[in-house]
Order: structure tokens, then sequence, then C-alpha cells
């Protein structure tokens, strides 16, 4: 089926479609925002990440306080989880709209129209029942990714205060609709495995890593490991012409940040979601396993998306994410 053929509800994923070209690639600088001294600072914090995120609705965190031996730990147990027997691994499925469990090759993105080649997990706390390895396959996982679960959500929180003081809501609007004490929470920690390309065939080099896409959320948090490229950014969603994309190299003590599409339809789309993707390692690169960790901050369910100037209808977290889910996995 064409792209054109697919047709969305939401204007965001019909755009999404047009976006799966190759293009090509220029320099750009990410902003890099220092959040040390939070509370102290937070003014002149707000002023950069809004600054950033008006523009290139992508910016790196700096001593952002979640230590390297949490996310280090985060990602031993991540790779130890995928080393799993496919078996055990099947018995915690992702089930259809729940965006939680396991899924192997079963994203589909509507730039591309074919899987990413890729294995995830999600973590999303109210919905775990039955979905957690056993402590005997996988001692101590459930208890480090809860705790690393909650570090992001207050890093997210952190940030995320930061724009409401920018768009003149009250500093805890995003906390109060991020409740994680609600069952109606629904922030999502992903564990992601892109499999190794060694020894594979070249014409398994022509799909993607991560198809292009913009994040559902409203704010994602995605820790990387050095060495482990691929994450590329366009800035703007140009809709015409050749798209140029922009590597972002993972370094370490950072974590890399994107606005969604929930904030920036919530800002009235002052704040930008930018278009990123995970493209194949070339054949003189690292050719091993990628893993990778984001956190996606999606507001609770029973959340109301409104549009200050109107420009939008109201919508519930729950409905919209529900579009974005069901287009990429339709199957
Ligand atoms: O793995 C990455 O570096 C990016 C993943 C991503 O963009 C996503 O899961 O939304
Ligand atoms: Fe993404």
């Amino acid at each position: 089926m064409s792209s054109t053929e697919r047709g969305y509800g939401l204007e965001e994923l019909n755009r999404e479609t047009t976006f799966g070209g190759l293009g090509t690639t220029k320099e750009r600088a990410v902003p890099r925002i220092d959040m040390s001294d939070f509370h102290a600072r937070r003014a002149e914090i707000a002023d950069q990440l809004w600054e950033a995120s008006i523009d290139t609705g992508f910016f790196q965190l700096v001593n952002h306080g979640i230590t390297q031996a949490q996310i280090d730990e985060a990602f031993d147990l991540c790779a130890r989880f995928f080393d799993l027997p496919m078996e055990s691994k099947a018995k915690l499925p992702m089930l259809k709209g729940t965006n939680t469990g396991w899924e192997y090759k079963e994203q589909v993105r509507p730039s591309t129209g074919t899987p990413d080649n890729k294995e995830s997990f999600q973590i999303t706390v109210p919905r775990m029942r039955g979905l957690w390895p056993s402590g005997d396959e996988l001692p101590g996982f459930k208890a480090t990714m809860l705790a690393f679960e909650r570090a992001n959500w207050a890093l997210g929180m952190k940030v995320l205060s930061c724009f409401a003081l920018k768009l003149g809501f009250a500093p805890d609007f995003f906390t109060e609709a991020h409740d994680p004490t609600s069952p109606e929470y629904q922030c999502t920690l992903r564990l992601i495995h892109y499999m190794a390309m060694e020894g594979a065939r070249p014409e398994d080099f022509q799909g993607w890593r991560a198809g292009a896409h913009t994040d559902y959320d409203c704010l994602t948090l995605l820790h990387q490991r050095t060495g482990q490229g691929g994450l590329q950014l366009c800035p703007g969603k140009e809709v015409s012409g050749e798209l140029a994309w922009t590597d972002v190299p993972p370094l370490p003590g950072v974590i890399t940040c994107n606005i969604g599409d929930m904030l920036m339809r919530w800002s009235d789309d002052r704040l930008q979601s930018t278009l990123h993707r995970v493209r194949m390692p070339r054949a003189d690169e690292y050719l091993g396993p990628r893993y990778s960790l984001p956190f996606f901050c999606q507001a609770n369910k029973d959340a109301v998306i409104r549009s200050a100037s109107g420009r939008f209808e109201p919508i519930t977290a729950h409905d919209y994410l529900q579009q974005r889910i069901a287009a990429n996995f339709a199957r």
C-alpha cells in the first residue's frame, strides 16, 4: 500500500507518510542545557529550553542528576532482557492498543511502511500485571527498571515545569497531568534492541533501524550508549523537497531530549516536535547490537489537551495516543 493510500485521521500522521526517503545530511548544533543547581537557575534554564524547543525541538541535558551508574545498570539489564530465550519474551506480549510489553519487529512507521529492525519492551507502570520477567529469569530487573522509570519521570517533570512557566501555566501543570499515582498514568519507559548487522546481507542494510517519525508524547528523554550511533534528526518538518538529516552521536553524560506532538499541540504549535530516525550502520561502522532507553512523558489518559488559541479541538491524551498507536502497530 502506498503512503497516500493509507490516509490517517491526524494531520501529523499523514505528514509522516511523506518522510520516508533517504535525504541528505547536514551538520547542525544540538543545544546543550546544563541542569545543575536547577531550583536556583530555573528561570534561566527555562529560557534556554524554550529557545531550543521553538527552534530545533531537540536538546541535550547535562548535569541532569541521573547517575551514570544507574544508567549503566539499566542498560545492563536491558541487554540481559533481550538475551532471554524467545519463548520467555513471548510470554510478555504487547497486546493491541496497550503500548506495553514485548514486541518483535512489529512497529511499522507510517513514513516507511516497513517494520523497524528492532525488538522492544515497554514499561507502563499501571499496566504491568503479568508482564514482568520472573525474578529467577532476571533477578533485580523489576526493581531496577521501576527506579529508573521514576528517575526519568522526575527529570522529565523538571523540564516540563520550565515549559509550563513559559506557557503561562501553573508550575506543576504538567506534573499533575503526568501523575504517577493515578491509574490513568501512561508515561512509558521503552527498552530497545536493534539487531546486530554483522554478516547481514547487503539488502538488509536498505531498511531502517527506526523509520522517520515524530514522537507521540509531550517530551522524550533518550539514553544512548557511546559507540552505538545512528540517531538522526531533521528539524522543522520541512514538507517539500529533500530532507537534510543531522547525526546525533551518543555522548557520555548526556541525555538527548525531544519535544513530541502532544506538547506541540498543547503549546499551539509553538514548541516543535522534531522528526528523527535511526539509520542502519554503514559497512565500515560498528555493526554490533544497538540498545537505547527512551522515556516518554505521555500525559495521563484523562488529561485533556486544550489549545489556548482554539486552533485544535480538545482531545484526551488517551484518544490522542490511541490514534498514534493504531497507526504504528496496525498488523
Ligand atoms: O533508539 C533511538 O535512538 C531512538 C528511538 C526512538 O526514536 C523512539 O523509540 O521513539
Ligand atoms: Fe522517537
